[in-house]
């Protein structure tokens, strides 16, 4: 590894859907692929990789079977027969025949375990981060129940809140867990204002005392899940007409201090939220940002694997932006939605979003992402947002297919972009490495060759090697 400064020890670890074939048959979709997880240990200025298959119940029937065994994304086991049909429906609704495919996230919890994450609950999955070892499944022993959650926890050292949609009286139930313990506590529950179906939370986000909860136009569909073939929208529906909505729970006391009517938005990944303050110190609004897609869900037609394949080159991925949200707390029905900055400064790509963790939930100037140097059908580019200038930092080789640039501060660093941010890039030509780029400066401090190619992956986490 060619670095200039030495780099903190510890290892990267990203997860991500990285195997897309049962047998002689391909999935459709990214999202449907079993977990790839990879790290790279970096230690005395050197890097070590490797790569492994998460064993999940999915996986493991997968491959012995040679077949699709559980729902994915877009993906449901074909059924032989009409009772085999019958079989299929009584598991969807124990929830015994959805995916435990844990190709999402990957966190560190504050007790130092590692857990791999979907949109299952039964998909959380214990991990080791040195053997890349799939140790247990996550089993929580609380009785809050639910199928889906949040992909998306809000993890720190000390706790962790989760968002469980209900589908049956469509809402949300908000919890937390201490770190060290596998019981989340029930806080609080909103209840929706649009139907018929919550909407899909992928992600949320917190303050400092209260927890976000978004409610977009994109709405589970229990319909949808019954289906054998995939539709447009996957297990969602979109419904326009019902609105969108931002609800704020206070953290202390499960009560809903705002509920306000924005306008319609499709978000996968918030990237943060704060409380603004007036000159008394007086919390007067929520301010909440996301990567937002023009509230438009084609990102998820560009995703499939088709189209990925088929549109290299080509300019046809569609425009995001950073949507910031302003909920005010004086009573008003309504929330703003605007752009942060103007999307022309990241090639109106924007997502798979990183930031300080010390800036969770409090005021923030820096956040890293993936952003399009046009013309592409997938953001091809690491972008540094500064929110407060409104401008951009570019990364970009041609050809080459960047995934989520992690951030991670300097120890002791005060200034809030002193770190760095890590990333795997696929090659034009098939072969990856691990990037790693100042966070000030936004320039190449090292890269680390990997000795094959390896596939797209979503999100990440850091494990330092002192803790
Ligand atoms: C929601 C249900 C299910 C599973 C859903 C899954 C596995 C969703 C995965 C979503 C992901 C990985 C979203 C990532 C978004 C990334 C974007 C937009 C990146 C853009 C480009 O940079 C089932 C378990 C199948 C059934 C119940 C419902
Ligand atoms: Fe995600």
């Amino acid at each position: 590894m060619q670095s200039s400064k030495r780099l903190r020890d510890g290892t990267y670890l990203r997860n991500g859907p990285g195997l897309w074939d049962v047998g002689d048959y391909g999935f459709r979709h990214l999202f449907d692929g079993y977990a790839t997880l990879v790290r790279v240990s970096f230690r005395d200025g050197q890097a070590v990789g490797a790569h492994r298959q998460i064993e999940s119940e999915a996986y493991k029937a997968a491959k012995e079977h040679g077949k699709v065994c559980y729902r994915e994304f877009s993906e449901v086991p074909k059924t032989e027969n009409f009772l085999s049909f019958l079989g299929q429906m009584a598991s969807l609704f124990s929830g015994s025949s959805l995916t435990d495919n844990s190709n999402t996230g990957v966190v560190r919890l504050g007790d130092g375990r590692v857990l791999c994450l979907t949109e299952t609950i039964k998909g959380s999955i214990v991990v080791n981060p040195d053997t890349l070892e799939t140790v247990s499944k996550f089993e929580y022993t609380d009785k809050l129940g639910g199928l889906i959650h949040s992909a998306h926890p809000v993890v720190n050292d000390t706790e962790f809140w989760t968002l469980i949609p209900d589908l049956i009286r469509p809402g949300y139930v908000v919890a937390r867990m201490e770190a060290g313990s596998n019981e989340r506590r029930f806080v609080g529950r909103v209840d929706c204002r649009g139907g018929p179906a919550p909407g899909w939370v992928h992600s949320f986000p917190v303050t400092e005392n209260y927890v976000v909860v978004p409610e977009m136009p994109l709405r589970y569909c229990a319909k949808n899940l019954l289906r054998a073939e995939p539709t447009p929208l996957y297990k969602f529906e979109w419904h326009l007409e019902s609105g969108s909505f931002m609800h704020v729970m206070c953290k202390a006391s499960g009560n809903i201090v705002a509920s306000v009517e924005v306008p319609p938005f499709v978000t996968f990944h918030f990237i943060n939220a704060y409380e603004e303050k007036d000159e008394e110190g007086r919390v007067t609004a929520i301010i909440a940002d996301c990567c937002e897609h023009n509230a438009d869900t084609s990102i998820l037609d560009n995703l499939r694997l088709h189209n990925l394949r088929a549109f290299a080159g080509q300019d046809v991925l569609t425009d995001a932006r950073v949507g910031r949200f302003r909920i005010p707390l004086d009573g008003s029905p309504f929330g703003e939605l605007d752009a942060a900055l103007d999307p022309e400064e990241h090639g109106r790509g924007m997502d798979m979003c990183s930031i300080n963790p010390a800036h969770v939930g409090k005021e923030y100037r820096y956040a890293y992402a993936c952003g399009a140097r046009r013309p592409c059908n997938f953001p091809n580019t690491l972008t540094k947002i500064d929110l407060l200038d409104k401008t951009a930092k570019n990364w970009y080789e041609e050809g080459a297919v960047p995934s989520e640039p992690f951030f991670v501060p300097r120890p002791g660093a005060v200034d809030e972009d002193d770190g760095v941010a890590i990333s795997m890039v696929s090659a034009k030509d098939g072969s990856g490495y691990a990037l790693v780029l100042d966070g000030q400066t936004f320039q190449e401090i090292a890269r680390a060759k990997f000795p094959y190619g390896l596939p797209y992956g979503l999100h990440c986490c850091w494990v330092p090697r002192d803790k």
